[in-house]
Order: C-alpha cells, then sequence, then structure tokens
C-alpha cells in the first residue's frame, strides 16, 4: 500500500477534492475530522487544551468552543504551535490507527487529507506522492463566504499557514481549483487515473511476501501472487 498526502491552504478546496476521490471509491483520512475528535471531552488532549487555555475556552456543555479558540489561535502564533505541540500527536496517532484498518482491509492506497502537510514536513517522507489543491486568487473571497469573516480575520487564517505558492514547490501533483467546479472535476479524473495505473503498491507487497515467504514456506507465495495481479484499488476480498 502507498500514502497520498493532499493539502493546500484553509478553504482552497479540498473537501471538494475529496469528495470526487470518495465518489470515485478511494479510502480517505481526514485530518480536521480526527482533530475533532482527539479534543472530545475527557480525552487527554481536551484536558491539556483546557489546562492551558482555561474554562474560557469551553462552550456551556463542556465541549470546547471551536470559534472562540480559533479566534486566539489564528492571531496568535505561540498559543497556535502550544495547540498544535497538543493536537498533532494525537491526531498523528489516529491517523495511523486508520491507515493500518484500510491497508487490513486491502486497499492499495490511502489518500490523506491534512491541511498543514507541508507545514509540519517530517510527513512528506512517508507520502509517495503529494497533492496540492491550489487557488490562490479564489481563497480569500471563497474563505469570507464560506466562515462569514471579515477580511482581516481571513487574511489571519491565510497568513497562519505557508502560502500556496511555497507548497507548490514540495507537491508532486497540483489541482487548480481557481476555475468552476467542472475543471476541478476533470482533474481529479486525471489524478484518479495516474493513482489507478501506479504500480508501487506491488513494491510494499512484494516486500512484505518476501519477509513472509522467507518465514513461513511455499503458502506464502500463494498468500502473495494473487493479491499482486488485481487490478482495483477497492479492497480484495478473499
Ligand atoms: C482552531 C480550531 C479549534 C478551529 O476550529 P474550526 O472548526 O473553526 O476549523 P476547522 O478545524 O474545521 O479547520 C479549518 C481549517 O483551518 C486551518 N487550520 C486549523 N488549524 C490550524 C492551525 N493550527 N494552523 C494553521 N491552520 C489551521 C486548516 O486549513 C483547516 O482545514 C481547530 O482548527 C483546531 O483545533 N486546530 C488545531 C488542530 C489542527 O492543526 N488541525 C488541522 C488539521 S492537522
Ligand atoms: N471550484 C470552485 N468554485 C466555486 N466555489 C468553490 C470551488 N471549490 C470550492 N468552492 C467553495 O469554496 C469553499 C472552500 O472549499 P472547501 O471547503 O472544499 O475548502 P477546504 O480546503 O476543504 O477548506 P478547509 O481546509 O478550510 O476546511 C467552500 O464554500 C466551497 O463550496
Amino acid at each position: 500500500m502507498f500514502l497520498v498526502g493532499l493539502s493546500g491552504g484553509i478553504a482552497s478546496g479540498k473537501s471538494t477534492v475529496v469528495t470526487v476521490l470518495r465518489e470515485l471509491g478511494c479510502a480517505v483520512i481526514d485530518a480536521d475530522v480526527i482533530a475533532r475528535q482527539v479534543v472530545q471531552p475527557h480525552l487527554k488532549a481536551y484536558q491539556q487544551i483546557v489546562h492551558h487555555f482555561g474554562t474560557e475556552i469551553l462552550l456551556e456543555n463542556g465541549e470546547i468552543n471551536r470559534e472562540a479558540l480559533g479566534s486566539i489561535i489564528f492571531s496568535q502564533p505561540e498559543k497556535r504551535q502550544l495547540l498544535n505541540s497538543i493536537t498533532h500527536p494525537e491526531i498523528q496517532k489516529e491517523m495511523l490507527k486508520q491507515i493500518l484498518k484500510y491497508f487490513v482491509l486491502g486497499y492499495r492506497y490511502v489518500i490523506l487529507d491534512i491541511p498543514l502537510l507541508f507545514e509540519t514536513n517530517r510527513l512528506t517522507k512517508f507520502m509517495k506522492y503529494t497533492v496540492l489543491v491550489y487557488c490562490p486568487r479564489a481563497q480569500l473571497s471563497r474563505l469570507m463566504q464560506r466562515d462569514g469573516l471579515a477580511q482581516a480575520e481571513a487574511e489571519a487564517r491565510i497568513r497562519s499557514q505557508l502560502p500556496l505558492d511555497e507548497k507548490r514547490r514540495f507537491a508532486t501533483h497540483i489541482i487548480d481549483n481557481s476555475g468552476g467546479r467542472e475543471s476541478t472535476r476533470r482533474q481529479v479524473l486525471r489524478l484518479h487515473s495516474h493513482l489507478e495505473d501506479s504500480l508501487d503498491f506491488l513494491w510494499a507487497r512484494l516486500a512484505a511476501g518476501t519477509v513472509v515467504v522467507g518465514l513461513g514456506g511455499s503458502c506464502s507465495c500463494y498468500w502473495v501472487s494473487p493479491r499482486c495481479s488485481l487490478p482495483s484499488s477497492q479492497p480484495q476480498q478473499g
């Protein structure tokens, strides 16, 4: 199995791209969703956040007030680093669990939607491909419209991340989401064909097979070969 990192800037269109990839049957792990799960009350990250940011960032029901926490961290870089240092290790642990789940299910590749993939660049070395969803000109207006933010607030959020033009340098593939949704969809279809055609998953399987063959003898060869010959990205039965 190989990993594909998908990233972009805030409101650059990652979720829009992921929706198409999911329709095509791809396995996608969404770091934003996991980031919400790991701060549920009574989990370790939640307790650390309350300890450092105080009970002022809680809603009446005890959950984290994301709007209040967002206002703090997008205007104060040192608080943002603090929040990242609390949440990112928990997010990465959960991502690893989900990757293993898809591996066991037989997926040939998994797409990891990670907004800060290029900022926390130690993750990129695990990715076979890195895809950037790019739309520098439309980003600000889409962000303001989607989240109902004033221009200054939206600009602060964009500034809290590496500029899209710098991220371009790290990406193996670019999806330009500056135009209409149909143009983006066509680019996603091309990316999907490329991933489906990729034989990189074979190396991991052959390596795993070699180890099993070495350990277990001839029946392990049978375990390796049928899976290698199946073309679909979908989980393979049996
Ligand atoms: C600050 C929080 C509470 C705001 O929550 P909210 O529901 O308003 O936004 P949401 O989580 O949907 O994030 C929206 C986008 O903001 C950007 N963003 C989120 N956190 C960060 C951050 N620490 N630094 C820079 N950009 C960020 C990303 O582009 C993300 O896609 C939340 O984003 C959070 O807990 N962030 C820290 C965890 C994190 O780094 N998440 C990003 C995925 S690794
Ligand atoms: N090609 C497009 N044309 C017009 N609007 C678009 C296009 N792509 C995305 N949008 C809109 O722009 C906004 C941001 O897109 P989306 O939510 O997919 O970005 P995102 O990168 O997942 O954002 P975030 O990381 O901040 O959650 C949404 O309101 C979406 O409907």
